[in-house]
């Protein structure tokens, strides 16, 4: 499979880059640098893996219209319209899309969902930590968590943190009071994120156009 990445100048961008060079099964079709490389892009791959900005991902919709490149979405922070216009290219192509491709992210949320609902009286708090320069709006990660632990009447509270060049550090904290439980999922390097889109690149080559997520492949 030859893989198009878009996005590739930057951190996640290059570690897929130095994944796919040492892969037996994937090849590199093009690297999309940036803002400025797609207007010249041919997309000469069978799978296109986009890590870049919301607007990026919009403009890369944009390019791909015409084709029907399977396509790996792991940019995060789309507002309501922009999610519409991927649900709408879904009908046209197999998309999957992740707020977080980390391998143990589905294990990691289920736990937290079985926890919540073993102790409804807790107290839930919602916590990250990423590098400094990401937004200091809540995560694509942390906004997957809120919603899958929220009940009526109930959201958990969050607790945001920036500190150097954190990969990424998810936390869900359940408190009793007389008690507390906690779940904490440290990201050491950007490379669990790549291996998590490539796995999903590979699980969705050859699939039937539609809207698919990580919990799909499990
Ligand atoms: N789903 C997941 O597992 C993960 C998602 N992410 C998300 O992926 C995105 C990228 O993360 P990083 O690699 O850390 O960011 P980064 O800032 O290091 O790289 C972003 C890349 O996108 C390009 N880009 C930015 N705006 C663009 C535009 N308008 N058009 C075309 N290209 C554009 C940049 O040139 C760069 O190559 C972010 O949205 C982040 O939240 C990051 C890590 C894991
Ligand atoms: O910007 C990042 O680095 C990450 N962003 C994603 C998010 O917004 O949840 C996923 C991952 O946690 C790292």
């Amino acid at each position: 499979m030859r893989i198009v990445v878009h996005g590739a100048n930057g951190k996640v961008g290059q570690e897929l880059l130095a994944q796919i060079d040492e892969a037996p099964d994937i090849a590199l079709g093009e690297a999309i640098g940036g803002r400025s490389d797609l207007p010249s892009a041919r997309f000469a791959g069978d799978l296109v893996v986009d890590f870049s900005a919301p607007t990026g991902t919009l403009a890369l919709l944009e390019s791909l219209r015409g084709t029907e490149l399977p396509l790996v979405i792991g940019t995060t922070g789309f507002d309501d319209s922009v999610r519409a216009q991927i649900e709408a290219e879904a009908q046209r192509r197999p998309i999957l899309i992740a707020a977080n491709f980390t391998l143990g992210f589905e294990p990691f949320r289920h736990a937290a969902i079985q926890l919540a609902r073993a102790l409804p009286q807790a107290r839930i708090i919602v916590g990250e930590v990423y590098k400094a320069d990401k937004k200091p709006a809540a995560s694509g990660t942390t906004q997957q968590l809120v919603a899958d632990l929220s009940t009526p009447g109930h959201t958990p509270d969050t607790e945001i943190g920036r500190v150097g060049d954190t990969p990424g550090i998810n936390t869900v904290t359940l408190d009793l009071g007389v008690c507390r439980i906690d779940l904490t999922m440290t990201v050491r390097s950007r490379a669990a994120y790549a291996a998590g889109a490539l796995a999903a690149a590979r699980w969705l080559h050859g699939r039937p156009p539609g809207l698919y997520s990580n919990s799909d492949m499990f």
